[in-house]
């Protein structure tokens, strides 16, 4: 992986259904720093997933610039777009997109397979990743014999597999308990800070904000505030005799 900064300057992205124009992201410059996690809130339609998927690669902007470290993903050729998924992105979606049938194990391995991984070795990674979010005792079982809290850490596990420097999710807890929930916050923030990831995080979890280094605030397709972490490291205590 190469550590690296995404950033976006005024990203543009505006969809058309007949007459009507949804102006679901209008102007938005942001960064997001290696080993940083950026949660993103916002109202339902505020933009927030519609920002993961320009970032992600996988939709174009109408205007405006999306970089992630040397590469400009604005530009990016069709190939170009898919190698940069593969190579850098981890994007955990809303739906999963977990393969039918198919084992955890073996699902959680996707990404490294198809970055020509040897079998044994992509297994083995899968293993250990779907070990630390928790399904150590699951491995064989296939998504339609998991719960959704379970396919949602098979998709958290596949996406971290392979190592990404640009980790994008998309309601990380959102099909998990409470427990559970603040366990993979305190995962993918440990995960950024120490593999020098940048993570995007869209949530409507309000523990995020204890994880996260920054919250930006979406609405209508506009960033409307934006605060940084308050630093944990107080003034030194005074030494005791
Ligand atoms: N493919 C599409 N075609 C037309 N409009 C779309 C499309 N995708 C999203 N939109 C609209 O764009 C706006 C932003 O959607 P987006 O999914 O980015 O919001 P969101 O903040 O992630 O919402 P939620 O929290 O409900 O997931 C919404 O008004 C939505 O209806």
């Amino acid at each position: 992986m190469t550590a690296a900064r995404l950033e976006l300057r005024d990203a543009v992205k505006h969809y058309r259904s007949g007459d009507e124009v949804v102006r679901a992201v209008d102007g938005v410059s942001m960064t997001a720093d290696p080993g940083e996690m950026v949660a993103l809130y916002g109202p339902s339609g505020s933009g927030k997933s519609t920002l993961l998927l320009l970032a992600a690669g996988l939709l174009r902007p109408d205007a405006g610039t999306i970089r992630f470290g040397t590469r400009d993903v604005t530009a990016m050729s069709d190939a170009e777009a898919a190698d940069y998924q593969r190579r850098e992105v981890g994007f955990v979606s809303q739906s999963f997109h977990l393969l039918p049938g198919v084992p955890a194990v073996e699902n959680a391995a996707v990404k490294l397979i198809a970055d020509r991984v040897p079998l044994r070795a992509a297994r083995r990674a899968a293993t250990e990743w779907l070990e630390r979010v928790g399904l150590g005792g699951r491995l064989h079982h296939t998504p339609e014999q998991l719960s959704g809290g379970e396919r949602q850490r098979v998709a958290i596990a596949r996406a971290l597999a392979n190592g990404p420097s640009l980790l994008l999710t998309d309601e990380p807890t959102g099909s998990l308990d409470s427990a559970r929930g603040a366990e993979v916050l305190a995962l993918l923030a440990q995960l950024g800070h120490e593999q020098g990831a940048a993570v995007l995080m869209v949530t409507h979890d309000p523990r995020a904000a204890d994880v996260a280094d920054r919250v930006l605030t979406l609405r209508d397709g506009r960033v409307v505030t934006e605060t940084t972490a308050p630093t944990t490291a107080g003034p030194p205590a005074p030494a005791r005799r």
